[in-house]
C-alpha cells in the first residue's frame, strides 16, 4: 500500500492575518505522514504593487503578470511569505524547506499563449519533478511551495498556487496516496458568498457544473474548483475545500468534491 501525502494549500486572506496563519500552521505541523504547504500570497503582491504604484489587474481570479508585476510577485511570493512562513515551521519543530519551481527543477511551466487575453509572465504547468520532489519529503523534508514556476530556459513564471497545489498534487499520485486541502478563511464554498452558513458540504461533476451556470463560483473560487476537479479526475484521492479547522479535524462542516 502506497504511503499517504497531504498537500496544504493555503490562500491570500490567511496570509494576511498573522494568528490565523500561525494557527494553520500548528495544525499543519500536527499532520502526520509526509505533507506539502502551497501558498498563494496575491493579496500581499497587490499591496505591495500598489506601494509601488504597479496597479494589480485580474482576469477570472487570475492575474495579468507583466515584467513589473513579475517582480513583485518574485519579491513577495518567494521572499516574503515563502521565507515567514518557512521560519515559522521550523519554530514549531517541522523542518521546512522553501521552495519555488525553479528550485530542484520542481516545476516546469510554459509562458501562457497568448489568446483573448495576454497574461504576460503567466505560467501553465508542464511538468513536476516528483522523484525530486519525493526524495525531499523522504529525507524528511517539508517542501513549502510558493507561486512561482519557471520555464527551464531561465524565465520565471507566475503560475496560480491553487495550480501548483494540484499539479503537485496529481504528480505525486505515483509515490504516495494523496489528500488536497484548500484552506481559505470560509468554511467551505459557500451558497450565498455573504452568508458564511451556507456551506455546500458535497460537489460533485453535476452540481460543478449547475454552480458555475448559477454564478455560485466567481472570482479566485473558479481556478479553486477548476483545480479541484483536475486532481480527482487525475487520480488524487481526496480533495477538500475549507477552513484551518478542516485540517485539525475539528470540523466536519467543509466542502468534499468528487467526480
Ligand atoms: N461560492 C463561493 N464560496 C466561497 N467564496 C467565494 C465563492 N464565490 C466567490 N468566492 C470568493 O472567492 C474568494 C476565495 O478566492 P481566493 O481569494 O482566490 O482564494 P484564496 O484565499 O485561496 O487565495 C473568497 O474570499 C470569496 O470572496
Ligand atoms: C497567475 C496568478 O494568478 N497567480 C497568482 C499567484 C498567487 C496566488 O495564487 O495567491 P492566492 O492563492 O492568495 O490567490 C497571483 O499572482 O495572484
Amino acid at each position: 500500500m502506497k504511503e499517504t501525502l497531504s498537500i496544504v494549500k493555503i490562500g491570500g486572506n490567511i496570509i494576511e492575518d498573522n494568528d490565523g496563519l500561525f494557527q494553520l500552521l500548528q495544525s499543519f505541523s500536527h499532520m502526520k505522514g509526509a505533507k506539502i504547504l502551497v501558498h498563494g500570497g496575491g493579496k500581499k503582491a497587490t499591496e505591495m504593487g500598489n506601494k509601488l504604484g504597479i496597479e494589480a489587474k485580474m482576469t477570472n481570479g487570475r492575474r495579468i503578470t507583466d515584467a513589473q508585476s513579475l517582480d513583485v510577485a518574485v519579491m513577495v511570493y518567494g521572499g516574503l511569505v515563502n521565507k515567514n512562513i518557512v521560519a515559522k515551521l521550523q519554530g514549531l519543530g517541522t523542518n521546512s524547506i522553501g521552495m519555488s519551481g525553479a528550485d530542484g527543477g520542481s516545476i516546469r511551466a510554459h509562458k501562457r499563449a497568448v489568446q483573448e487575453v495576454d497574461f504576460g509572465f503567466v505560467g501553465d504547468i508542464e511538468a513536476v519533478n516528483a522523484q525530486g520532489v519525493f526524495s525531499l519529503l523522504q529525507t524528511g523534508f517539508t517542501p513549502v511551495f510558493c507561486a512561482l514556476t519557471h520555464d527551464g530556459k531561465g524565465q520565471l513564471l507566475n503560475t496560480n498556487a491553487d495550480t501548483i497545489a494540484s499539479e503537485l498534487a496529481v504528480g505525486l499520485t505515483s509515490h504516495f496516496e494523496t489528500t488536497l486541502y484548500y484552506c481559505f478563511e470560509k468554511k467551505g464554498v459557500l451558497r450565498n458568498v455573504s452568508d458564511e452558513n451556507s456551506v455546500i458540504t458535497h460537489i460533485d461533476s453535476h452540481s460543478y457544473k449547475t454552480l458555475l451556470e448559477e454564478g455560485i463560483i466567481s472570482d479566485g473560487m473558479l481556478p479553486k474548483l477548476h483545480n479541484c476537479f483536475y486532481a480527482l479526475q487525475n487520480k488524487v484521492k481526496k480533495v477538500c475545500i475549507g477552513d484551518s479547522s478542516m485540517i485539525r479535524n475539528e470540523s466536519t462542516t467543509f466542502t468534499t468534491l468528487t467526480l
